[in-house]
């Protein structure tokens, strides 16, 4: 049996510490809601989440307490995360585009007890507060009041909140094992679900995050988190952050392709993190500004496919590498990075970049595998697909509220994806297992024809979705967004499934419609897509 120095248990209180000691100068850019930008340090964030930890137990809050936040990206989000962690409580990340009823249902489910919001979310939580059963306080993460005091009686201002605070409050100690953050997911195929992390969990993922095959973030990078702070933890960004050092910019609410331009150039940033549809925006943006994006060296994308033009686009235009990773909340959400192996240094360059496209290898941390229909272990041989299972260090035991028996199947979480592994253990989704297209009992991977037709000039979006159909059951239907100023035909949309895929996996129509309808963090709402289309082969 080892000593007490190698039992000490991972809190994230130790994170924002050795941020603090090791490089408390390390500078954090924070765009408020104003559109000013804030400077601060490691330093001052750690100050100051010791001091919030401290001001929230004077107001009484019991350990393990729920504060939920409704906010952008800015240096008070990063204080709470640390603050209100360390001090023992839970910290629950809220998405502000849900729908009031979802929010409703998720504060109340959570039980609330604090609320921190940015003041553009003033009107939203006036709207619903009436409904907000266990909330007892509300701040605004600000200096000032303003305006807010009329709308919302009673709330508290963050820097008076934190005026309260002990500068020299020690943080607590507590087993790893304790609950330290919730998210709910992100509600495309039903209702959110909570699930709680725990700070041995978070540790864990940052330096999963952190490996040199993964984001592998570092104490020279400038990192720019456009994933929302309320989206899975902005991915375990700002942890990871912490632990390496790096400089952080936190972009506010302005995650436009021009703002974002406008922050990569500013900053020199050097790894940004986000959705693909962050990305199409950034691209087009970049484009008519004449920004060459020097100063960055990837962008880690995630949170729904990557289609492969705009891995070219990045590379070919910018020298950018786009990472792409897989992964989910329910697995904090870090499952996959596709990142290259030694032996394929020697292939010509067109295979390589073929390579990167698949969603890639399971990290450290977390074991993947994929299962037929009665459960069994299917060949990676990169052909079979099956449901694609997993278990890990910071894969969730149970939903909050629910027992691991109504989460698990022998042990292992079905992440709801259907996918194929290779030898090397590369994963490839192929849909999500509601979305895959049964054709006369053959799958049709509805990513895989989206990514060859968002690829088309004269398409700006595009979506796949299984139609009704009276011989097959179900055949592709493609829901397309024309680019503006183009009148494309559905023929010569069609043509650009041409030679790429097998002609029975070729979508049977092509329906135009103005924008797709998508969900709180950008996925395409396919049952949305099915209710309006998903006849329009029949009769
Ligand atoms: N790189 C990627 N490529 C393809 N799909 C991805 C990628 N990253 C994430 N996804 C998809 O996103 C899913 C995870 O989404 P998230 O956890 O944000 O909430 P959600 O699953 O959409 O919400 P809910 O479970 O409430 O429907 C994955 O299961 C996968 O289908």
């Amino acid at each position: 049996m080892l000593g007490q120095m190698m039992s000490q248990p991972l809190l994230i209180s130790s994170l924002i510490t050795h941020a603090e000691r090791y490089h408390s100068s390390g500078e954090i850019y924070s765009v408020n809601t104003g559109g000013g930008v804030e400077q601060t340090s490691w330093g001052q964030v750690g100050q100051n989440s010791r001091k919030l930890a401290s001001a929230l137990t004077k107001l009484g809050l019991e350990p393990q307490a729920r504060c939920g936040t409704i906010a952008w990206n800015n240096r008070r989000h990063l204080e709470i995360y640390f603050g209100v962690s360390g001090g023992g409580f839970v910290c629950h990340t809220i998405n502000p585009r849900l729908f009031p009823e979802q929010l409703v249902y998720i504060l109340n489910h959570a039980e609330d007890k604090v609320l921190f919001i940015d003041k553009t979310f003033v009107p939203l939580v006036a709207a619903i507060r009436d409904k907000l059963e266990h909330l007892d306080h509300i701040v605004l993460m600000e200096a000032e009041l303003g305006d807010a005091a009329d709308t919302l009686p009673g709330i508290i201002a963050y820097e008076d909140l934190l005026a309260d605070g002990d500068a020299d409050y020690a943080w607590p100690d507590m087993d790893e094992y304790t609950a330290s953050s919730l998210c709910y997911t992100s509600g495309t195929t039903g209702n959110p679900k909570g699930v709680l992390y725990s700070h041995r969990s978070t540790v864990l993922h940052s330096f999963g995050v952190n490996f040199t095959d993964s984001v592998g973030i570092s104490a020279s990078d400038v990192v720019l988190p456009v994933v929302p702070m309320f989206h899975v933890n902005a991915w375990g960004a700002p942890y990871a952050c912490a632990m390496s050092g790096a400089r952080m910019v936190m972009p506010g609410p302005g995650l436009d392709g021009p703002s974002l331009v406008n922050l990569i150039d500013t900053y020199k940033i050097t790894i940004a993190l986000g959705v693909p549809t962050i990305w199409l925006g950034l691209l087009g943006e970049a484009k008519k500004i004449g920004s060459k994006l020097e100063s960055l060296q990837r962008t880690v994308v995630g949170g729904s496919a990557c289609p492969p033009s705009m891995i070219t686009a990045f590379r070919e235009e910018y020298g950018v590498d786009t990472v792409h990773a897989w992964g989910m909340t329910e697995m904090s959400p870090l499952g996959s990075v596709n990142k290259p192996l030694a032996k394929h240094r020697d292939l010509p360059q067109e295979e390589q970049h073929r390579l990167r496209e698949n969603q890639g290898r399971p990290v450290f941390g977390v074991e993947l595998e994929i299962l037929d229909d009665d459960g069994n272990p299917l060949p990676h041989d990169g052909e079979a697909q099956g449901d694609l299972v997993t278990r890990g260090h910071w894969i969730l035991d149970a939903y909050f509220k629910k027992t691991t028996d109504e989460t698990l199947t022998n042990g292992w979480f079905d992440t709801g994806d259907v996918a194929t592994m290779d030898p090397d253990g590369y994963v490839t989704i192929k849909d999500r297992s509601k979305d895959i297209i049964k054709s006369g009992g053959e799958w049709i991977s509805s990513v895989e024809l989206e990514n060859i037709a968002i690829a088309h000039p004269k398409l700006a979006d595009a979506a796949v979705i299984g139609a009704r159909h009276e011989k097959w059951d179900e055949r592709p239907v493609l829901v397309a967004v024309k680019r503006e100023g183009e009148d494309p035909t559905e023929d010569e949309i069609l043509s650009v499934f041409d030679g790429k895929i097998a002609k029975w996996q070729v979508p049977d129509r092509v329906v135009f419609t103005d924008v797709l309808p998508r969900n709180a963090t950008g996925k395409v709402l396919k049952r949305n897509l099915r209710e309006e289309f998903g006849e329009v082969l029949i009769g």
